[in-house]
């Protein structure tokens, strides 16, 4: 089987890669710039044509939540047209897609996780335009999983295991926001999951409960407890640490709104491909040894 992804360097990229590296039943190939441009729709379209994937995975997007604020335009051009291209060349082929999307789709105002039925209310320009790419992603391409996930940590890109790692080499004490609630979700897990519903798709051509699912790790957190769980693991691994004190969303100023609850159910994600994450916890472990093993 022939996995095409977009993106070169992205998290979910870099695990998808990794993991496909044991099986020699998968071929992986990454497509990103310069000859797959999400800016660029024409050239999203002849990369995957050129490719003849049997399956195209969408990981590539604009995360940067905060700049996304103030340049809404390249955010809407990459999360939303871009994703609508990249589904659409899947449907050209006539091949499922399985397209990322973010816990921020939802404001964050109900007190218990969000399922996939429940209403969105994106807070900042991030969600807007990866609510928008769902759109158009569902448009484009009747055979699409929409996989939501949150709070994505890895040994690869950029991350808050990694931003809180480096942080507490300067810094005895860091302040946390403890009144954002949400699931650590590690990229090596979701390439699992990715690899495992591809699995699934090609055992069962006759599939057809496409739509959205929610894919995080289990078990949830707020960003401070995150903080402390992964300098208890860098201390018992040698690595450093720091004294994590609470508070308030009010206390960090940041440009872009985040929900205060964004706990995703992944109840459907198990009935219908029976499949869960491992406790973020564990995950987590595994990131930190290997990251301090570098
Ligand atoms: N990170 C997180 O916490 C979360 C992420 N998600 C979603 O999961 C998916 C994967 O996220 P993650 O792996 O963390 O992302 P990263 O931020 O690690 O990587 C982003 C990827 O997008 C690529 N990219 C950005 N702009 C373009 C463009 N114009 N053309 C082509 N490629 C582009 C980057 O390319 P290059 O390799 O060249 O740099 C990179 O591969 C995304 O859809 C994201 O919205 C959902 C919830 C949480
Ligand atoms: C670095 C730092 C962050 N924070 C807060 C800010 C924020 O509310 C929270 C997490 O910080 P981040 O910058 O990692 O947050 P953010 O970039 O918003 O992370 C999000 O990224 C996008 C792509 C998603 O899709 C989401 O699921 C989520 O993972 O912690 C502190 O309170 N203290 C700190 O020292
Ligand atoms: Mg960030």
């Amino acid at each position: 089987m022939k996995i095409a992804v977009t993106g070169r360097e992205g998290q979910v990229v870099t695990s998808l890669l990794e993991k496909a590296a044991n099986r020699s039943d998968l071929d992986v190939i990454a497509l990103g710039r310069p000859e797959l441009d999400l800016l660029d729709p024409a050239s999203v379209h002849k990369a995957i044509t050129a490719a003849r994937p049997d399956l195209v995975v969408s990981a590539a997007a604009y995360t940067a939540v905060d700049m996304a604020e103030d340049d809404a335009q390249t955010a809407f051009a990459v999360n939303a047209k871009g994703a609508e291209a990249v589904a659409a060349a899947a449907a050209a082929l006539n091949v499922p897609v399985l397209h990322l999307s973010t816990d921020y789709v939802f404001a964050g105002d109900l007190d218990r996780p969000y399922v996939e039925t429940d209403p969105t209310g994106p807070k900042g320009v991030y969600g807007q335009s990866k609510l928008e790419g769902e759109l158009l992603v569902a448009a484009a391409n009747p055979r699409h999983l929409i996989l939501r996930t949150a709070w994505v940590y890895s040994p690869f890109g950029k991350n808050f295991v990694k931003t809180m790692l480096k942080l507490a080499e300067t810094r005895d004490s860091l302040s946390v926001v403890a009144d954002q609630w949400g699931n650590p979700t590690s990229a090596l897990d979701i390439a699992d999951c990715i690899l495992h519903i591809a699995d699934h798709l090609a055992a069962k051509p006759n599939f057809d409960s496409y739509g959205i699912y929610h894919l995080v790790g289990t078990g949830d957190i707020n960003w401070s407890g995150f903080a402390r769980a992964i300098f208890d693991a860098s201390v018992r691994h040698g690595g450093p640490g720091a004294t994590v004190i609470d508070i308030g969303t009010a206390d960090y100023p940041t440009k872009a709104k985040r929900p205060a609850n964004s706990r995703l159910s992944t109840a459907k994600l198990k009935e219908v491909f029976g499949w869960s994450a491992p406790h973020w916890q564990s995950s987590l472990q595994q990131t930190i040894s290997r990251l301090l093993a570098e």
